[in-house]
């Protein structure tokens, strides 16, 4: 069963299924978490053919996309590759013969048939065909090295741009995390691996053909002997190669754990926690028990294959040893030279290692064509927010009229929907705060305006139009938005706040004006180096901002553009009571002119919006002014108050 799975894109979806769905932590339970099964072990031999034909159709179906990527790599090197793999795959044929012959002149010589010229010249030719194995070797060193960095780079490249493209929901699902991780990091190496996998195999075929060949001339019975030998290590090799294989392909799911322990116990973000609870001890050891039951299982296999391999492996020298005794007995009955003993103990020797050759480079091209059917299913997953064929060009100035149409959103695999039903308008210029408890749908409901994710019913317009007609790139241009998960960039003051208009990075006026409205400038600028001091902790000599001073900067990159909408998800949560005051008084200048949208739990800031939107639970509240909504005494003024009565005891 070299295809543990067979072949196809269904078997390796099933494959890497494992690596997602985890059931036990492996920080309390069973250390004995059970291995993965390889897929449907089959017992009987038809189905052992069915898969081993399955997989190899599967395998040497992705052989041409890979030809096609080395080729479009570099097509020189592409063709001084298969040169040398011809002539490399000639080389022992040829050498094996060159000895035969000279083997035999030295017997004709001895027994006075011959002179020495013919044992010089043959001697030269011998000596002229080891520099050549010697330089094809170095040729496909060098070959293979650059060509394995000049494709891991285009690999590489072509998964980010094609990252870069991706809908927010691809990194949001794990199936589809785990496919763009796994692209980005295993697939770079596989084309090549594939390739010289295949190319290996080329050679090896080509001595093995010849090899037989040219025993066939010197003896049939030889070149069928030599045939049958090194059967029994192939068949042990196919049988425990491939489950080892299988389960390193599988991953065992105690691995996996081992990983997530010592994560949590040396990456930097985890250490405070896991020192202020005492973590450390417990995970240290939990990872040693792993370990060993890990290392047990290791060892049975190891164990048995080696095991079993050994045993195969003797037979086969036992049958070897036993023809060449039998060619050594024919030698002395004169049916055979000297000569043939020689070449049918370098063919034996050929033939083996071509046979072990042969199994090497199939396992190879199974196992790499695994990791590029991920690489290649990746790069044919169409991003589900694409730009209309032809969108409507966007409105000149845009207004900003918000309307929501009977939206409801559920994200992909939920079960509840995270926003049900909602339909309100907001007038251009207007500012409207969004108020709900957790989990109510705010977050959602800023990511369908920003169209991060797409309404599953119900349309979002913008000045009238659905913006599903227009370019999400034009309408993302439009907005100002600071989400609540917002990024804090290795990278200068300058750069985090320029990043918020690319076209303008290098505007240090545009950028200084931005952080003064978000409240930033005055840390920025008693930094060493104002605006261009090195942010995080990545530089020697990075400042470390604390959370209320990153929210500022974050603040600042929406403020980067003069975008009509205005959306922020919690601006304020990190700021200090004065901070936040501040930015609000800002934030009335600042919006003027222009639809804001901003999400927060503090009632202070959020009594200041002209309109108050309450979601509760997915579904539409209340919507209006704060009197009203106090007037009303609904959902609103009671949690109003509930926060207000703490402030005043
Ligand atoms: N990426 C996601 N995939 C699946 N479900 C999600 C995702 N993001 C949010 N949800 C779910 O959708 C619901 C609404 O989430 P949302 O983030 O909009 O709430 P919120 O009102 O912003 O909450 P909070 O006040 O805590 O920020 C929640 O029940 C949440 O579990």
């Amino acid at each position: 069963m070299i295809g543990a799975g067979g072949g196809g894109p269904h078997t390796l979806r099933h494959l890497f299924d494992g690596t997602t769905t985890v059931a036990d932590s492996g920080l309390t339970g069973p250390i004995d978490i059970p291995d993965e099964k390889p897929v449907g072990t089959p017992k009987d031999l038809r189905s052992r053919w069915d898969r081993l034909r399955a997989s190899a159709t599967g395998t040497v179906r992705g052989l041409p996309r890979v030809a096609r990527l080395t080729w479009q790599t570099s097509r020189p090197m592409t063709i001084v590759t298969v040169l040398v793999t011809v002539v490399a795959g000639l080389m022992p044929t040829v050498t094996a013969y060159a000895a035969k012959l000279l083997m035999d002149a030295v017997v004709a010589a001895l027994q006075g048939r011959g002179g020495t010229g013919t044992i010089v010249w043959l001697a030269t030719v011998q000596f002229g065909l080891f520099t050549v194995t010697a330089v094809t070797g170095a040729l496909t060193n060098v070959c293979q090295q650059l060509m394995q960095e000049k494709m891991v780079l285009t690999i590489r490249h072509r998964v980010m741009a094609h990252a870069s493209r991706m809908h927010l929901s691809f990194f949001e699902g794990s199936r589809s995390y785990d496919l763009l991780r796994q692209a980005d990091q295993e697939a770079p190496t596989r084309p090549l691996g594939m390739m010289s996998s295949a190319l290996g195999l080329m050679k090896t075929s080509i001595t093995f053909a010849s090899m037989i060949a040219l025993l066939f001339s010197v003896s049939p019975l030889l070149a069928v002997v030599a045939l049958l030998a090194p059967i029994p290590a192939f068949v042990a090799e196919s049988r425990y190669g491939a489950r080892g294989f299988a389960l390193t392909v599988l991953g065992s799911p105690i691995r996996r754990r081992m990983e997530y322990l010592a994560s949590l116990v040396t990456t930097d973000t985890y250490a405070k926690e896991v020192k202020l609870f005492g973590l450390g001890n417990h995970l240290v050891d939990r990872f040693r028990q792993l370990g060993k039951v890990y290392y047990e299982r290791q060892r049975k296999l190891v164990g048995t294959r080696n095991a079993v391999g050994a045993s195969w492996g003797l037979l086969t020298t036992f049958t070897g040893s036993a023809i060449a005794l039998y060619i050594s007995l024919e030698v002395v009955g004169g049916t055979l030279t000297l000569g043939d003993l020689a070449l049918y103990t370098a063919a034996a020797a050929g033939v083996q290692a071509a046979v072990a050759g042969l199994f090497i480079g199939f396992t190879g091209m199974y196992e790499n064509n695994l990791y590029l059917d991920t690489l290649y299913t990746f790069l044919g997953t169409e991003p589900e927010i694409t730009t209309p064929p032809q969108p409507r060009p966007m409105p000149d100035p845009v207004r900003g009229h918000i309307e929501f149409d009977h939206v409801s959103f559920r994200y992909p695999g939920a079960s509840d929907p995270a926003l049900d039903d909602v339909s309100f308008e907001i007038q251009p210029g207007e500012t409207v705060a969004v108020v709900g408890r957790n989990g109510a749908g705010k977050s959602t409901l800023v990511k369908l305006l920003c169209r991060l994710y797409d309404p599953t019913a119900g349309t979002i317009r913008l000045d009238g139009a659905d913006i599903r007609e227009f370019d999400p790139a034009e309408l993302r241009a439009r907005i100002s938005a600071m989400f609540q998960d917002y990024v804090t960039y290795q990278a200068t003051a300058a750069e985090n706040i320029g990043l918020g208009d690319l076209d303008r990075i290098e505007d240090r006026d545009r950028v200084e004006e931005a952080a003064r409205r978000s409240g930033a400038a005055e840390r920025i600028e008693r930094l060493a180096r104002g605006y261009d001091s090195p942010l995080g902790r990545w530089f020697d000599d990075g400042v470390s901002l604390s959370g209320g001073e990153w929210q500022k900067i974050a603040l600042a990159r929406a403020f980067m553009r003069d975008a009509p909408l205005l959306v922020l998800d919690e601006p304020t949560a990190a700021l200090d009571a004065q901070a936040e005051h501040e930015l609000f008084t800002r934030l009335h200048e600042l919006s003027r002119g222009r639809t804001t949208l901003y999400i927060s739990h503090r009632f202070s800031t959020v009594r200041q919006a002209g309109r108050i939107l309450v979601l509760d639970n997915g579904k539409l509240a209340e919507f209006g002014a704060h009197s009203e909504l106090m007037a009303a005494g609904g959902g609103y003024a009671d949690l109003f108050t509930l926060q207000a009565s703490a402030y005043l005891g």
